[in-house]
């Protein structure tokens, strides 16, 4: 997204509000797609205590069902070499769309195709409480698939990019979340995975353990793999991550490089904050007519091979 469709669409941040500079990031060539997400759409029928209209169901106290929208229409493509940040408000469809490319959950409508099977990195991911923290990085290391002997090896590493210090002995019932997200994600980078899904663990930590796991990310990319990363931090996306989409209510608003996207979501919400509804919708307004989509179809593309994260789609 050009600065001066920024400005145009009136994109500017006003006065007063903290600005952020880019961080100048590890430059990686972008390849091949690895992810391409169609016309995605995810809806949950969930019970409401909310009174109907007073027909005989509602009189009996029969609970309703509505239909939530988490995910609308979201089509975009990600290549190997980019870290893709995922940035909106409470509900916007963050984590819904990430479990949708994991595989966790099916779409209601729409495909995920992929080149390889993600690495999911959720903030609720299965370790052991009771278990000190260096257990549980064998536990995870080995529920990835790795050997002994790979284990032992990795070990090291791992420990090192948690920077939780003697806190690894300790049981993991006793980190705070930041400390347990920082463990997670230093087990599921060690695998170097070709596309790596990160929900929310990387906003807290020391400014070593952000070097490391930036350094890290880095590393994942340049071996041609991709990152996407959830974070209500606009700031962790504009430093972390090289390009951001912008959810609302579960449909895209923009898609474009990292430091304009977040700038543009954090202008938003700061006006949001303040009581600026109308401000704030013509933002919302402004950011929808710059989104410009990315398509590919898969044979496009001559060396990989995608394969459907969701078996209705086989
Ligand atoms: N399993 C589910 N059943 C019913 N509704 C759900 C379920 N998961 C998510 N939702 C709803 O879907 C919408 C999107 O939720 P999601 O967790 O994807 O948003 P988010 O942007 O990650 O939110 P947050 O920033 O608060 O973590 C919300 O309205 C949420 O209540």
């Amino acid at each position: 997204m050009p600065e001066e469709a920024l400005a145009s669409g009136g994109l500017d941040l006003p006065e007063g509000m903290p600005e952020e500079t880019p961080k100048k990031g590890i430059i990686v060539p972008i390849g091949e797609p690895t992810v391409m997400v169609r016309n995605l759409s995810v809806h949950y029928r969930v019970p409401t205590s909310e009174r109907g209209t007073g027909g005989l169901k509602s009189r009996l106290g029969w609970s309703r069902n509505v239909t939530v929208k988490a995910v609308r229409n979201v089509t975009f493509v990600a290549r190997s070499g980019e870290s893709i940040g995922v940035v909106g408000h409470n509900g916007s469809g963050k984590s819904t769309l990430l479990r949708v490319i994991a595989g966790l959950e099916t779409p209601t409508r729409g495909t995920v195709l992929a080149t390889a099977t993600p690495s999911f990195l959720g903030v609720n991911a299965a370790l052991m409480p009771e278990m000190s923290g260096l257990a549980n990085v064998r536990l995870g290391l080995l529920a990835m698939g790795k050997t002994p002997r790979e284990v032992r090896e990795a070990i090291p590493d791992v420990v090192e990019l948690a920077g939780l210090g003697d806190s690894i002995h300790l049981p993991m019932k006793t980190y705070s979340s930041g400390m347990g997200a920082r463990l997670r994600f230093a087990i599921a980078a060690s695998a170097r995975p070709e596309i790596l899904l990160i929900d929310e663990a990387l906003a807290t930590g020391d400014a070593a353990t952000k070097e490391r796991s930036e350094a890290r990310m880095a590393e994942i990319r340049r071996e041609a793999g991709t990152i996407f990363l959830v974070s209500h931090a606009a700031q962790t996306i504009e430093e972390m991550c090289t390009r951001a989409i912008w959810l609302h209510k579960g449909e895209m608003v923009l898609d474009g490089p990292a430091y304009e996207t977040a700038r543009a979501y954090r202008w938003w919400a700061w006006n949001v904050s303040k009581g600026e509804h109308e401000k704030a919708e013509k933002l919302l307004h402004d950011a929808r007519a710059q989104l410009r989509l990315t398509h590919v179809a898969p044979h496009d593309s001559t060396s990989k091979r995608y394969i459907s994260r969701h078996r209705r789609n086989l």
